[in-house]
């Protein structure tokens, strides 16, 4: 039988969210309206400091006595079970590098249309400048442009999309990142810790750890009640790191006991949430938490955000240690890149993505 040729993936005409604005539109194009179920205005909780996400601080994992040691692990223990998200504050990376990175993002978000388009996001990639997750014509589109890169291990990158402008950026991100992989391999550490596993638990199971960023920039739009910036979803990583731009106003929200709770910036800190693959690793007790981001009529919003996995080749399953009579086996076993496969050639929608690795019980089904 000759071989069925693959269908190419027709996403229709994609409008790029900065040019919109700059038209100064008031009403929107029928792509980015949301279904009643989906826009941003339903269920979302008043604000209150007890909804907010919890904040460790690193120093007291770093330098602290062991009693304030303690205290911040049992905190990472809580806040990976109740929420999937925290923020770090104090985590030592040096507040000019992330003013840095943030400038050469938004200067980069700042070229023409025609600069960025030199680094085209191809449909059905998750890599260059435009939107991922699209695959269909009738797919809704985030009010979002997004400029995403793999950066470790090096075979991971296409160098002919990081962009020679600004001159600086490619220098940045490489330090950028550098500096955010030692906060990953330290998160890892604690919450390996947190949860009573050895510590290196996570590093010696990663290999050489594959890391990427996906920059979004959310230009204000006239009808936030209307439209979403990004698409509810769980990150497919182990963890993600989320730096938001200077000023930002809040725009990111997670969903908690079917509500939409909206994560109140703090200034230099950073979000860190807990990505599926730490969902399966420890077999359900920390949750990756699905996420969404809302736009706002008058201000933009610039994040950056880093996923840290595993290399492709390293086999995933719960941990024996987190198995037993009582929590019973969840996920099955599959390798990171079988994953990362099926991830991204899915549109977001929520923890579907994760149904690829949950063993289906007779409850479940
Ligand atoms: C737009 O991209 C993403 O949202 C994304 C992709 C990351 C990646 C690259 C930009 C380059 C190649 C590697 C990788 C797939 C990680 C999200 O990343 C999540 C999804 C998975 C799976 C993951 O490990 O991180
Ligand atoms: O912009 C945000 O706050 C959310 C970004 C995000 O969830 C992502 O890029 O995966
Ligand atoms: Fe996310």
């Amino acid at each position: 039988m000759a071989p069925v040729p693959l269908s190419p993936i027709k996403v229709g005409h994609i409008d790029d969210v900065q040019e919109l604005r700059k038209a100064k539109p008031t009403s929107i194009p029928q792509r980015f309206v949301r279904d009643m179920a989906e826009r941003p205005t339903l269920a979302t909780v008043a604000l209150s400091s007890s909804n907010d996400i919890p904040v460790i601080d690193f120093s007291r994992l770093l330098e602290a006595n062991k009693d304030e040691f303690l205290v911040e692990i049992s905190k990472i223990a809580a806040s990976c079970e109740e929420w999937g998200f925290f923020q770090v504050i104090n985590h030592g990376i040096e507040l000019d590098l992330l003013e840095s990175m943030e400038k050469v993002a938004m200067n980069f978000f700042n070229l023409p249309l025609e600069e960025k388009q030199k680094y085209p996001m191809a449909p059905g990639t998750v890599q260059g400048y435009g939107q991922a997750f699209v695959f269909s014509e009738d797919q809704k589109l985030d009010w979002c442009n997004m400029f995403a890169l793999g950066v470790e291990p090096h075979y991971i990158r296409n160098p002919k999309l990081w962009p020679k402008e600004p001159v600086e950026f490619s220098e940045t991100l490489e330090v950028y990142s550098r500096e955010i992989r030692k906060l990953c391999q330290n998160l890892l550490r604690f919450i390996a810790m947190s949860i009573g596993l050895n510590g290196d638990t996570f590093e010696d199971m990663f290999g050489a750890a594959v890391q990427a960023i996906r920059m979004n920039y959310y230009p204000p739009c006239p009808r936030p009640d209307l439209v979403l910036g990004l698409s509810p979803h769980s990150d497919g990583s182990a963890l993600t790191i989320l730096q938001q731009g200077k000023g930002s106003s809040a725009g990111l929200q997670i969903l908690k006991n079917n509500a939409w709770v909206p994560v109140q910036p703090i200034p230099n800190a950073l979000v860190i949430n807990i990505g599926d693959t730490i969902e399966v690793l420890t077999n359900g007790r920390y949750k990756s938490v699905e996420h969404r981001a809302v736009t706002h009529k008058e201000r933009d919003r610039l994040s950056l955000v880093t996923f840290y996995a595993p290399s492709y080749e390293i086999e995933l399953a719960p941990l024996p240690e987190l198995v037993n009579e009582n929590n019973p086996c969840k996920y099955r076993r599959y390798s990171h890149g079988e994953y990362s496969k099926h991830y991204v050639t899915n549109k977001l929608q929520g923890k579907k993505t994760l149904e690829f690795a949950k063993i289906q019980t007779k409850d479940s089904s």
